[in-house]
């Protein structure tokens, strides 16, 4: 007989319901929810009182072992997949980078020899687009088709690096929608930071914080229009990754009242950090680079809001962590040198609990749509994975709203010698995590696998619920961009 594990006395958060049962998984699916479920004795029986149950996270942006300006990432796929399961996460959608004059299958395998052997929990990829061309043409249906991809990351900054032009995102978005993808865009305005950061290195400004001053909210929220208006125009769906400032979410949520397919995820470093903590001595200031910046306090709230609201609905880590010693340094005397992203697979959850739930700015099913189904829907996991439900694959997190912890690299798995969230302490704390149907993490111990993770084949792009009716394109006004 498969091993039976059932879970007890817990209350279950869907991203709808929440509610008491026990939960009874079988040969990796969860088999039955009910009230009072009595086990055999082969049945192993966990007691879950006092916790919440929710589907494992979806993180649906991750950078894994992957190059970047000179290095490659400090967490592979056995450290970043162990510390995404201690955080909650039992799937991630990591980001596959391509190369001009490459086809598209040859990067795929390179990503999947990159992960096997050593995600301990499943895993998906997105496929970046770089150029457009008879071989990318001829490659782009299959990757849906056959190799499961059915999300494509266009980048509209990182200049002369990944950065493609408005025609290859154009043509992008109409291959998605005609073929059943999701089109993800990196919105900033790539060609106007260029010039900016020569500018203010050519005036002597060479810290940290100018990586920031370079890149201002106004660029962002000016491509995440454009790109949301060629996604429009093509009819097309689009989702923009690390929105960071009100700018951009306002260009979401314009586009979305017109009844356009535009989503926008959000990160934990975008609602609690802000752009002050750049302007440090000693060069701290580089733990803090991504790209987009940190920004102003101000658009916290903005985001929050946004949240709130549902016009933003996803929660990333984009976690791409380097360590402060030996790669942040790279850009000691550059700031345009420094890698640009941080280590955060591991806090996701828990701060989107602590300063989400706990603080009373959304809701606890709120919170399990934005940390996992709602990505699940979006990136074609769905229901197999992201909810909890009959039949579904037991990816399960047993979450104690009750302890109480403080974020620290002396105690995070992240293969990286700093922490972005030092000190801060956090409400609640995910205990036990499986992925279908196996402890990853029990009891806060590591007793996964290498290699016990699998990668999942993503249905395609379903744009699911009916959208309200549209006005014609040319009724859209730009607004403050
Ligand atoms: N965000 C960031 O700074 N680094 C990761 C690459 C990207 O997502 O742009
Ligand atoms: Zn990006
Ligand atoms: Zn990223």
């Amino acid at each position: 007989m498969s091993k039976r594990t059932l879970i007890r006395g817990g209350i279950l958060v869907t991203a709808s319901d929440t509610f008491e049962a026990d939960i009874l998984i079988a040969a990796g699916k969860i088999a039955q929810i009910g009230i009072g479920l009595i086990p055999d004795d082969q049945t192993e029986v966990l007691d879950a009182t006092g916790c919440y149950i929710i589907p494992g996270g979806i993180d649906p942006h991750t950078h894994l072992d992957m190059p970047f300006g000179g290095t490659v990432t400090a967490d592979d796929f056995a450290t970043g997949t162990t510390a995404a399961a201690f955080g909650g996460t039992t799937t991630i959608i990591d980001f596959c980078l391509t190369q001009k004059g490459r086809r598209l299958s040859e990067s795929l395998q390179e990503w999947h020899r990159k992960a096997q052997g050593k995600a301990v929990i499943d895993y998906g990829f997105h496929l970046m687009i770089g150029e457009m061309n008879e071989q990318v043409l001829e490659e782009l249906p299959q990757m849906i088709e056959e190799e499961g991809v059915s999300s494509f990351k266009v980048f509209m900054a990182y200049k002369n690096q990944f950065q493609a032009d408005d025609g290859i995102l154009f043509q992008t978005l109409q291959k998605a929608k005609e073929y059943g993808a999701l089109v993800m865009v990196h919105a900033e305005n790539g060609d106007v930071i260029d010039l900016l950061v020569k500018q203010a290195l050519a005036e002597g400004h060479t810290a940290p914080i100018h990586h920031a001053l370079t890149r201002p909210s106004m660029l962002e929220g000016e491509a995440t229009g454009r790109a949301a208006r060629l996604a429009a125009l093509a009819d097309s769906q689009l989702y923009v990754v690390h929105v960071t400032c009100a700018e951009a979410a306002e260009q979401i949520a314009r586009m979305r009242e017109m009844g356009y397919r535009i989503w926008g995820e959000t990160c934990p470093q975008y609602l609690t950090l802000d752009q002050s903590i750049m302007d440090q001595p000693d060069f701290e200031g580089a733990k803090y680079v991504w790209s987009p910046p940190l920004r102003e306090k101000g658009h916290q709230e903005a985001l929050w809001n946004a949240l709130q609201s549902g016009q933003l609905q996803t929660i990333g880590s984009d976690h791409c962590s380097f360590n402060f010693k030996g790669q942040k340094d790279l850009g000691k005397d550059d700031f345009s040198k420094i890698p640009n992203g941080g280590p955060v697979i591991e806090d996701r959850l828990s701060i989107l609990y602590s300063e989400g739930v706990a603080k009373g700015r959304i809701s606890l099913n709120q919170w399990v749509d934005l940390c996992s189904t709602r990505a699940s829907k979006l990136f074609g996991l769905f229901p197999q994975k992201g909810t909890l439900a009959v039949g579904t694959d037991a990816d399960i997190v047993i979450f104690d709203p009750s302890v109480t912890r403080v974020i620290s690299a002396e105690t995070h798995h992240m293969n990286v010698d700093y922490s972005a969230f030092e000190g801060m302490q956090v409400q609640g704390c995910p205990v036990t995590v499986l992925c279908r149907g196996e402890y990853v993490v029990r009891d806060r111990q590591y007793i996964g696998n290498a290699g016990a993770g699998k990668y999942v084949k993503r249905n395609k792009y379903d744009a699911g619920a009916p959208i309200p009716p549209r006005q014609p394109v040319t009724a859209i006004h730009g607004g403050r961009n």
